[in-house]
């Protein structure tokens, strides 16, 4: 029986002594480095907040008093500490999410991983309580990288007016995104970080007086009375004060009595603190032979003795685009590239130490990173965004009102697009081929292997004049996909075999093998199939109306939300055009998709092949005035609306 399974809830810390918290630390940090090298996660985020969140959960009442954490990722120690300790099955379909979950537990809020919005959320219930006139506490905890996004200053902005709304901002300050954290911000945290902490002064004064004879005592009663002008002689006027924000720190974030003395003055505080946290990411792991740059940030399965990767995943489409980055940068000296503190896992780790001065890593600030960029091109080089697809969401409006408006040559390369599965609901690239179909000149490419990844990106930095944009799925490469021919600016990649072809399956990007095995699975009803790849799937290649007016139906596949998606735009097409053919578009679900595996997901919702074919037999057998009942049945569909 370990410390740690006697915890059951938050209060039964408040049974254990300080030495026996310091133990209870130790095991949380063995338990984290044995599960999560089984499962893959953010382990060194969660090593770096072990003690900070005991302490949290020692000095505040949760749920009553609600601790929010930005991004979630760092969550683990705090499902550990309310009442789940199952980590066998983390982030997998059924298993604990990677992040807050609702549906988990009432300890948990935010449930999203878009980083930087947690002082947002934090704001609006403090807000909430003083209007119901409850006196519960609200804590906030954001990461030094999650400080970086401009959401949190549009509400510390906020947060700082209210100057009697209570509110507990914690700082966890590892100095680290993925890599160092960049910018002014990061600086300013360094000078706070190296100022003699104003606790640290007053304890040492205290002890260093209190041992002098009674002039000592009163000195000290003095000093410590006199704090404010002790702490502007210890402690430069950091910006935070400067806002009219209680800043407190620097902490040692691995001290627990420090942190619980710290947490329960601002506890006390009637108004908006910062507690300025010290923490080392990954702390108290150090296998034998991995040093990991980003401190085992997320990792996958690892063996957790000398840190390194269980299995490699072999050619991924990350390095690809990475591999032609730099090839382009070479000849091309005004490509620049741009990362939201991402730089390793969007691959422009090898451009930028190929051209250094060429890269600018913008923190998480994907809104700048995007208005930034029509600067860049506006400037005369040619910007390329590298940037999750889910995140990029939040910058729609600088693709649309700063790029596109402007018609500025930039282009996004959107990885983890499609359903990435495991992160949960947020980080599921799905949203991207609908919300940019909007973009008026925007264009989207698709690419379906490693050769359309080198191809497509080289045609879409030779755009100047409008936005582009190349997305491509998470992990392993898919098979080459060779094409048989060419239609407009359309691949054929399987011709019907008749004159007369029942179906034109237009492909997009990397479904490209499963589209080829629903034409084979057709081919055995006596359905024959056209199956194409746009490649640029916006806007609608000029030669699929005409194509699509020679087949009796026409089917999209798209690893993106059916709403407003490729399929959509297809079917618009031929209503434009007045061709009258039946299209069946296939895709994701417009809803929230649970933590589970790509293929669990895409199974669940339907978007196999057997699946698929089994629709598309069914409508065509409809259109020969055969209906078979089996031949199209709903598929499940299990995710959360
Ligand atoms: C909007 C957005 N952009 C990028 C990411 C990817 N991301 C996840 S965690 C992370 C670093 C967070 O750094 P920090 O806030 O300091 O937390 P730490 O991991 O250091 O605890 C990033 C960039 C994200 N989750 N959200
Ligand atoms: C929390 C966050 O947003 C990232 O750390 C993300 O989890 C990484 O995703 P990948 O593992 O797909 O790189
Ligand atoms: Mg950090």
């Amino acid at each position: 029986m370990t410390l740690l399974t006697r915890i059951r809830g938050p209060r039964d810390l408040d049974t254990l002594s300080p030495e026996q918290l310091v133990k209870l630390a130790a095991e949380i940090r063995t338990f984290l480095v044995d599960a999560v090298s089984k499962t893959g996660g953010h382990l060194g985020p969660n090593l770096g907040v072990v003690e900070l969140t005991i302490a949290l959960h020692r000095v505040f009442d949760s749920p009553s008093d609600r601790i929010l954490w930005d991004t979630g990722h760092q969550s683990y120690v705090h499902k550990l500490l309310t009442g789940r300790q199952d980590f066998s099955r983390l982030k997998m379909k059924g298993g604990l999410s990677g992040y807050p979950s609702q549906a988990e537990s009432d300890h948990d809020v935010i449930e999203n991983s878009h980083a930087s919005t947690v002082l947002g959320w934090a704001d609006g219930i403090a807000k909430a309580n003083e209007v119901l006139g409850k006196d519960d506490h609200v804590v906030a905890v954001i990461g030094d990288g999650a400080l970086t996004g401009g959401m949190a200053w549009e509400a510390l902005n906020n947060i700082a007016a209210a100057k009697d709304r209570p509110l507990v901002i914690v700082v966890n300050d590892n100095e680290r995104s993925y890599a160092p954290t960049i910018g002014g911000l990061a600086n300013h945290l360094a000078t706070l970080r190296t100022t003699d902490g104003y606790e640290r002064f007053l304890a040492r004064g205290k002890d260093l007086l209190g041992r002098t004879p009674v002039v000592g005592k009163p000195l000290y009663e003095t000093l410590h009375g006199a704090k404010k002008g002790l702490k502007d002689f210890i402690a430069p006027q950091g910006m935070f004060e400067d806002l009219g924000l209680k800043y407190v720190g620097p902490i040692d974030g691995h001290d627990l009595e420090a942190l619980e003395s710290a947490l329960a003055r601002a506890k006390r505080f009637n108004g908006p603190v910062i507690i300025h946290c010290l923490t080392e990411k990954g702390r108290g792991y150090q296998p034998a032979l991995q040093d990991e740059a980003d401190r085992f940030h997320a990792v996958g399965k690892i063996h957790p003795d000398t840190g390194l990767p269980i299995a490699s995943s072999g050619l991924d489409w990350t390095s690809v685009f990475g591999e032609e980055m730099v090839k382009l940068g070479e000849e091309r000296p005004d490509v620049v590239a741009i990362t939201a503190a991402m730089l390793q896992p969007v691959g422009l780790e090898k451009f930028a130490k190929a051209f250094p001065d060429r890269v600018y890593d913008v923190g998480i600030a994907e809104q700048h990173g995007a208005a930034s960029a029509a600067g860049l091109a506006t400037g005369g080089v040619h910007p390329v965004f590298a940037v999750y697809a889910t995140f990029l969401n939040r910058a729609f409006d600088q693709v649309l009102m700063d790029v596109a408006l402007h018609r500025c040559g930039v282009t996004f390369v959107l990885d983890r697009a499609g359903i990435t599965g495991t992160d949960g609901a947020s980080h599921n690239g799905m949203w991207d081929m609908s919300i940019l179909q909007v973009v008026p000149g925007l264009r989207i490419a698709a690419p379906r292997d490693a050769d359309q990844v080198r191809a497509q990106l080289r045609e879409a930095v030779s755009v100047d004049d409008a936005p582009t944009v190349v997305r491509f799925s998470k992990g392993a490469v898919g098979p080459a996909v060779k094409a048989v021919g060419r239609i407009g600016g359309m691949d054929v990649l399987r011709e019907p075999g008749t004159d007369t072809p029942d179906v034109l399956l237009v492909s997009v990007g990397a479904l490209a093998p499963m589209c080829l095995e629903i034409a084979g699975l057709l081919d055995q009803q006596g359905i024959s199939t056209t199956v194409v790849d746009p490649r640029w799937v916006k806007p609608v290649d000029e030669a699929l109306v005409p194509l699509a007016d020679r087949h009796r139906v026409v089917v999209t596949v798209e690893d993106g939300i059916r709403t407003g998606g490729v399929g959509a735009a297809v079917a618009q097409a031929l209503r434009d055009a007045n061709v009258d053919v039946p299209l069946r578009d296939f895709g994701i679900p417009p809803r929230f998709l649970d933590h589970a595996s790509r293929a669990e997901l895409l199974t669940e919702i339907g978007l196999t092949a057997p699946d698929i074919a089994r629709q598309v037999t069914g409508l065509v057998s409809r259109l020969d005035g055969r209906f078979d009942e089996s031949a199209e049945t709903e598929s499940a569909e299990p995710v959360r609306d």
